[in-house]
Order: C-alpha cells, then sequence, then structure tokens
C-alpha cells in the first residue's frame, strides 16, 4: 500500500499539564474520508488543533507525517501552506469582508464562475458572495460559507470539526456530498464527529475515548460499537490501558 497522506503515531498532548491526547495513532490516505468519531469531551478537537500546529497543542511525544515529511514541528502557516487545513467547529467572523474576498483568500484566481459553483455546493444563492462575513450571517450561513472555503482550496488534507454544528437546515447529505467531491477530486478528507450517521459515510472510521484510540475499522462496524457499547458513562469511564486499537 502507498504511504497514507496523514500518519499520526504514538501522540501525546496535554493542556495545562493535563493529559489529553494519550497514544494517538492514525491514519488518513488521499481521495478518501476518514472519520474520528468520539463523544463529547474524547480529545477530537484537541487532535484537530494538534495536526494544524496550534502552539498550545503542541505533542510531548509522538509524531506527525503529512505528504511524506514530518511535519511535528511546523508552524501552522508551514502546514497550511503545504497543503493541510482544517474547518473550525465554529467559524470565524471578519467584520468588514465580503463574501467574495472571504473565499478569494482561499483561491485568489477562482472567477465569478467557480465562486458562484463553491456557493451551490453548499446550497447557498450567488447573492451570498455580496454579504459581510459578520455577525448578520448565521452560524449555519457562516459554516457553509467556510465548507465553501476549504472547497475552493482543494487542500491535501481537509481536517473537518463537527462539519455539520449549526448546520441543522442544511440536509447532512449536501454537506456529505462537498466531503466526497473533494476526495474525488483527490483531497484526503478528515472528519472529526460525535455523530454516528456522519462517521458511517466515510471510507474508514476510528473510534476516539478518553484521548485513546480505542477502534479503528470500516464506517459501519466503527459505528455499530459505538451505537451498542458507547453510552455516556461519566464518571463509570472505563480506564484505558495499552495503545493499541482493536481492528474491527
Ligand atoms: N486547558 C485544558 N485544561 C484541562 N482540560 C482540558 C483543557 N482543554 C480541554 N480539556 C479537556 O480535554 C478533553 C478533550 O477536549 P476536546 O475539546 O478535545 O474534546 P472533544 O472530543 O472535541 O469534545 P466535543 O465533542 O465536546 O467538542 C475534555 O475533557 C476537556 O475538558
Amino acid at each position: 500500500m502507498n504511504d497514507p497522506l496523514l500518519r499520526v503515531e504514538q501522540l501525546h498532548v496535554s493542556r495545562e499539564g493535563v493529559p489529553i491526547l494519550q497514544g494517538v495513532n492514525l491514519q488518513a490516505q488521499a481521495g478518501e474520508i476518514t472519520g474520528v468519531l468520539g463523544r463529547n469531551g474524547a480529545g477530537k478537537s484537541t487532535l484537530a488543533y494538534a495536526l494544524m500546529g496550534l502552539p498550545a497543542y503542541a505533542p510531548s511525544k509522538g509524531c506527525i507525517r503529512f505528504a511524506g515529511e514530518d511535519i511535528t514541528d511546523w508552524s501552522i502557516t508551514e502546514r497550511a501552506q503545504g497543503g493541510l487545513t482544517l474547518a473550525w467547529q465554529h467559524p470565524a467572523r471578519y467584520e468588514g469582508i465580503t463574501v467574495r474576498d472571504y473565499l478569494k483568500l482561499s483561491a485568489s484566481g477562482a472567477g465569478e464562475a467557480e465562486l458562484t459553483e463553491s456557493l451551490e455546493l453548499v446550497q447557498l444563492a450567488p447573492s451570498y458572495l455580496d454579504r459581510l462575513v459578520d455577525k448578520a450571517l448565521s452560524g449555519g450561513e457562516r459554516k457553509r460559507i467556510e465548507l465553501a472555503s476549504v472547497y475552493l482550496m482543494h487542500p491535501k488534507l481537509a481536517i473537518l470539526d463537527e462539519p455539520d454544528s449549526g448546520v441543522d437546515l442544511l440536509a447532512l447529505g449536501d454537506i456529505l456530498s462537498l466531503f466526497r467531491r473533494l476526495a474525488q477530486e483527490g483531497s484526503g478528507v478528515l472528519i472529526i464527529t460525535h455523530r454516528e450517521d456522519v462517521a458511517s459515510q466515510c471510507h474508514r472510521s476510528y473510534l476516539m475515548c478518553r484521548g485513546h484510540i480505542i477502534l479503528e475499522g470500516s464506517a459501519e462496524a466503527v459505528k455499530r460499537y459505538f451505537l451498542s457499547q458507547c453510552e455516556p458513562c461519566g464518571d463509570n469511564a472505563p480506564e484505558m490501558s495499552g495503545e493499541v486499537a482493536k481492528r474491527v
């Protein structure tokens, strides 16, 4: 098998002295959608921020290899220039900038037709190009615009942190078809989600629990395990030991 686009090995990340990720191993391939499924607090966003290179999430141990390079010590800018992009769980507002100009930050050479097509893919009318990316846009509209900008970037790897958050009115199928299209055009897509119906659309999935990857396998098998085993466990959460995920 080809070297994967992304290979994470034994990643450990702490926040203010508290260990959050504890030996995470995972891979993502170009042209595929990979899912990381887990309940609230499992460590999914921490993983996304560590992959993107946010300084507060620098790993204490482990290695991130991307497109054949060890990027563990690369800055966010270097990772972005290398083709890694993150769509945030809660997209930012950019006061005073139009949607057109915001999208052009992702694809400076894009013409009007390309910008309009990217909005169509997230079910927004072309008239949104003239709107401002400010508080007058709903959270769901900002999220769709952010997803359109990720599409326009054609990144090597798009990391999508809870990509459906705030988009209740947008049929899940619409955003999933956007991700499928990104993958068909050659990007790797890493979806981070607590929704098993989102994860079930991936080519492969990982199940994360309390900072560990506990299971990897086909999206359907991981979903089945999640639904049958992963009740919210609160204080009764199992102690994690060992760092090798079960394969299903
Ligand atoms: N600065 C911090 N200090 C201590 N614990 C932290 C800190 N930041 C995050 N955590 C804890 O790390 C765990 C993982 O957080 P993270 O946001 O990565 O989870 P998540 O899986 O993305 O959750 P959600 O689905 O709710 O967004 C949580 O228990 C959280 O409380």
